[in-house]
């Protein structure tokens, strides 16, 4: 068992059900003195909890949250020697999901008592690391009414998907991916390192945490039909062969836009811009799962 530091977000996911501390008591008690659980106090604060946990020595630090706790934890460890660990606690979980990381909370404890040691590349906008996606568009204008709805939870956020569905509205955009020059609209541009959102909902099914390359999918429109076909190939994986997205794989993108437009990385809405430079950092992050 590698020595861990647990790094819990309070707030993560929907409301808690487990007594975490006992749980993971259970699953780590050989290692009586050897792990550690330490809770959040606010956002952000996983970043400081996280580079202290790694400059003690601890081997694994676990993210016992979602891809937002996942993203700080993940921050906090670029550039040290320790391994980031999941505790799938969020309300979307992408990056659990794509790795395989069992959602029920004692299997991935038992997972996390004997971890496979491997790497994945860090995605950065502009200047922000991300792990799982970053994007442009309306997927971050969710995310920014999604953090102002009081609740949160699937219902929330599909609530918020479909009263924002309604007033949203493209910007004009030039996207540079690795050279190739569009002139188009933004409705959606997501930069994916692994395949989903969360909650199985596939914006880049094909995307590999391992090949040095970001898919891009990029929608300029989204009338009422060519939504339903997203909303349905994102859910059957099969976005990329319908015709209601354009797919690019690199590994970096600069988009400048008309007008201020939203963006976020993992899910957590960051502010609005005007020029967005994309890049990648091939294998940058430990990862233990
Ligand atoms: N103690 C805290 N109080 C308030 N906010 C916190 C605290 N600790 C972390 N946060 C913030 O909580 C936010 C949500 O966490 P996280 O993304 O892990 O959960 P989620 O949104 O439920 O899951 P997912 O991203 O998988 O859908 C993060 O952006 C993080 O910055």
């Amino acid at each position: 068992m590698p020595k861990t530091c647990f790094i819990l977000n309070p707030i993560a996911g929907p409301s808690r059900r487990y007594d975490m501390p006992a749980l993971i008591a259970q699953h780590f008690g050989a290692l009586e003195g050897n792990y550690e659980i330490r809770l959040t106090q606010a956002a952000g604060h996983a970043v400081e909890l996280a580079r202290a946990a790694s400059a003690e020595g601890f081997e694994v630090v676990a993210a016992v949250g979602g891809d937002g706790t996942i993203n700080e934890v993940g921050r906090g460890l670029l550039g040290t020697a320790a391994a980031l660990g999941i505790v799938p606690q969020g309300s979307g979980n992408g990056l659990a999901r794509h790795l395989k990381v069992p959602l029920g909370l004692p299997a991935a404890l038992r997972r996390l008592a004997t971890p496979d040691f491997s790497r994945m590349d860090v995605g950065t906008m502009n200047g922000h690391p991300f792990f799982c996606t970053a994007g442009l568009g309306f997927d971050a204008h969710v995310s920014q009414h999604f953090a102002l709805a009081g609740s949160r939870g699937l219902s929330t956020y599909l609530r918020v998907t479909l009263r924002e569905y309604r007033r949203y509205l493209p910007v004009p955009v030039r996207v540079e991916l690795d050279g190739q020059v569009e002139e188009t609209n933004c409705y959606v541009l997501a930069f994916a390192n692994a395949s989903q959102y969360g909650n199985n909902a596939y914006i880049a099914p094909l995307a590999d945490l391992r090949d040095g390359l970001l898919d891009v999918c990029l929608i300029d429109a989204l009338p009422v039909i060519r939504a339903m076909k997203v909303s349905l190939g994102m859910a059957l994986g099969n976005l990329p062969q319908s015709n209601a997205a354009e797919y690019f794989r690199v590994a970096r993108g600069r988009v400048t836009a008309q007008a201020p437009i939203g963006f976020h990385v993992d899910g957590d809405y960051l502010g609005h811009d005007i020029e967005f430079v994309i890049d990648l950092l091939p294998m940058a992050l430990a990862v233990a799962v």
